[in-house]
């Protein structure tokens, strides 16, 4: 059975009628046999309702949708349209952000590696601030704004040695991990920065983790983050902006909760107290992540003496959070047809053990040709996919209101061979 009231607790554009899924009014089984699979879905309305819940819970806050999370223009360009800006950490998600109708002067850079044609492109588009992540960073920035004639915004982002209590592979703000500046010796990088006269120093940066189901280590950072400001703004600098990241987690499994934009406000804005900065949030995963689904058909059902196996057309070149973190996806049938249920692995066509979407789940029995629905998926799903063993990556639609339209078209094996 379709359970409509927990559908509806990841996205309430999510309706069953008939027994069948619907996205804004949408049957994603008609969409899945018009397009074909394995296919992405998106709904337009989440989104906009995301950035708004943002905005209403951060008022007056610069709210940079982090492309990282889905980085197809007409997705961020959903996200702009609701007055976001865009966070990117490389040269093609700056393009993206521009394609997707982004202006530049709301447009944060964070990233350990930027290359020098991507520090040009972005010099040269004068986007808000550069999230300048090492020393060695600083003076390749100052070199290139010096050379193309302009100054460079920047930030520094500092790495404030918080737990954020998440997967190890996505805490960003401890100690160890390569990003940002150590926290102690921040100040130091802030007054060699001002004596380069190229950059512009105006913000802080920081960014502790992603999926963070508990808001209460941003308390520790932005506790440390302001106390850094007040120093700076001691010695003179002027900080006119404080970005505190994105991160803000979302419900995988049935009973997760995903806090929401205005319970991190509650926690975060009374530290705020006297700091002048405009606050500049990087959302990614909690703006699209339940905006979107991926859908699959069952190929083959697989009888084994140990377990089931339901394998579908979606693999980890799709969706690759099973594998690499072992990530729970909640998964339905697009139609139920009331059939009982079974535990079963439902996995993908791809030669690696890995290769699953969900283990030991139960589900309603399939067959050959139905469709499954991937919960979740619409932050870090098509944005991390691949071409492994040759899988064209998938189509993409937009859903809204009843509407919808093709925003990526399924890639062609022409164009995964055309190599020379
Ligand atoms: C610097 C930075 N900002 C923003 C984000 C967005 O994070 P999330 O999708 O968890 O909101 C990330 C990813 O963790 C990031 O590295
Ligand atoms: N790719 C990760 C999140 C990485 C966050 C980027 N700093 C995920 O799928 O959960």
């Amino acid at each position: 059975m379709l359970d409509e009231k927990v559908l509806k607790e990841y996205n309430p554009y999510l309706e069953v009628k008939d027994g069948e899924l619907y996205l804004e009014g949408v049957s994603l089984k008609s969409l899945a046999q018009e397009f074909g699979t394995p296919l992405y879905v998106y709904s337009a309305s989440y989104i906009r309702d995301r950035i708004k819940a943002y905005k209403e819970a951060f008022s007056g806050a610069l709210i940079c949708y982090a492309v990282k999370a889905n980085f197809n223009p007409e997705v961020i360009r959903v996200a702009g349209e609701e007055g976001a800006g865009a966070d990117i950490v490389s040269g093609g998600e700056l393009l993206a952000a521009l394609k997707g109708g982004i202006d530049p002067a709301k447009i944060v850079y964070a990233g350990v590696g930027k290359t020098v044609p991507e520090l040009e492109l972005a010099v040269e588009k004068e986007i808000l601030m550069f999230n300048v992540e090492s020393r060695d960073e600083l003076y390749v920035l100052d070199e290139i704004a010096g050379r193309l004639g302009k100054k460079a915004r920047i930030a520094i982002r500092v790495n404030p040695d918080v737990d954020p209590k998440t997967h190890p592979y996505i805490s960003t703000g401890m100690k160890k991990s390569k990003f940002g500046v150590n926290f102690e010796t921040a100040k130091e990088e802030y007054r060699l920065a001002r004596e380069l006269k190229n950059l512009e120093i105006v913000g802080i940066h920081c960014h502790i983790g992603s999926q963070l189901l508990d808001v209460s280590p941003y308390r520790e950072a932005v506790e440390k983050v302001v106390g850094l400001y007040r120093e700076l703004t001691e010695e003179g600098f002027e900080i006119r902006y404080l970005d505190i990241g994105g991160g803000l987690g979302i419900k995988y499994k049935p009973e997760d909760r995903g806090p929401s934009p205005h319970e991190l406000a509650k926690e975060v804005l009374p530290l705020l107290e006297g700091v002048e900065a405009q606050l500049i949030l990087e959302p990614g995963r909690s703006i699209t992540g339940n905006a979107g689904l991926l859908i699959s058909q069952v190929q083959f059902l697989k009888d084994k003496e140990i377990k089931h196996f339901i394998i579908v057309d979606a693999g980890m070149n799709d969706l690759v959070r099973p594998a690499i973190y072992d990530a729970y996806h909640h998964v339905v049938p697009v139609e139920s047809k009331g059939r009982e249920h079974i535990i079963a692995d439902i996995v993908g066509p791809i030669c690696e053990t890995g290769d699953f979407l969900a283990r030991d789940r139960r589900i309603e029995w399939l067959e050959r040709g139905d469709y499954i629905a991937v919960l979740s998926a619409g932050a870090y799903g098509f944005a991390m996919a691949s071409h492994y063993n040759v899988r064209p990556r998938p189509a993409e639609v937009l859903i809204e209101n009843g509407s919808y339209r093709l925003i990526r078209k399924r890639e062609s094996y022409e164009y995964i061979l055309n190599t020379i």
